[in-house]
């Protein structure tokens, strides 16, 4: 348990290891002041935000959805990984259109846009469904009524590749086409006090991919999608105002519909 950072401790950092988190770290890992004072951890992203959760990391990049279960929790960076209207990779994948889908199976990468598609149902949608956690390659059963849930890179595998489902829904557009608001999936959050120098810092380096997005996308050659239209026009990095309310909506209606969960499964 790391409860408190002693002087010695190197700050445990978790961050996203898909595409759309490289320009932030582009910066951070071409620090070597902040490269001496901290271990960068690098999965997918409900792993990490269970890690910060099981208090094994002091920051993360984790999911907002994770803020519930926080005792302790702070955003310490102006940056995030957010959308205002499309962000191309959360979708929903289905062979049948939104009115026919039964079952949705939910990426197990997962936990902002999980929920966010649970609130999308509840809410907009207004439409029951099963929910089935997936395993490791659960993207073949999407078929028939079973729709699913694929977030980060695979979803530009699946919607470019060589058999994509006919319905894709892009579930930040459908966030922002009712709620009028933009969405942020993961925020750096901290579970303890740390350091201001290092914050000061980490927030600065998360710029400097920021200001060279040719050179983060070059970095990483990608066939599937231009990187710089991805990083330019459909993931939003800043922390704005209006990302903080949507925040504030999106874990209010996660809460009632956990709730509304919880009175079906007692009524059954
Ligand atoms: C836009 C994305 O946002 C992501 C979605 C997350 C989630 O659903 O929990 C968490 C982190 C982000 O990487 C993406 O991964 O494609």
């Amino acid at each position: 348990m790391r409860t408190n950072l002693q002087h010695l401790d190197k700050i445990k950092v978790a961050a996203v290891s898909y595409l759309n988190t490289k320009p932030l770290l582009y910066g951070v890992k071409r620090s070597p002041a902040l490269l001496s004072q901290m271990e960068l951890i690098e999965d997918f992203p409900s792993k990490i935000g269970k890690m910060l959760v099981d208090n094994e990391v002091d920051l993360g990049l984790i999911p907002v959805a994770y803020i519930p279960q926080l005792k302790d929790w702070k955003i310490v960076s102006n940056y995030c990984i957010g959308s205002v209207g499309p962000v191309e990779t959360v979708c929903l994948f289905s062979e049948v259109p939104v009115e026919q889908i039964e079952t949705v199976i939910l990426d197990y990468q997962s936990f902002s846009s999980i929920n966010l598609c649970k609130v999308i149902f509840a809410h907009f949608w207004k439409k029951k469904v099963t929910y089935q956690k997936a395993t490791p390659g659960y993207i073949d059963q999407i078929k028939g009524t079973t729709a699913g849930v694929i977030i980060g890179d695979r979803v530009f595998e699946q919607k470019y590749g060589l058999h994509p489902q006919k319905y894709i829904y892009d579930l930040a557009e459908v966030w922002t086409s009712f709620t009028g608001l933009p969405f942020m999936m993961a925020a750096w959050i901290a579970n303890k006090p740390l350091p201001a120098a290092f914050i000061h810092d980490f927030d600065l380096a998360n710029k400097v991919g920021l200001d060279n997005l040719a050179a983060v996308s070059k970095e990483n050659p990608y066939g599937y999608f231009d990187l710089e239209t991805y990083y330019r026009e459909k993931i939003s990095y800043q922390v704005t105002e209006d990302k903080m309310k949507a925040l504030d909506l999106f874990l209010n209606l996660m809460k009632q519909t956990e709730t509304e969960t919880e009175i079906q499964d007692t009524s059954n």
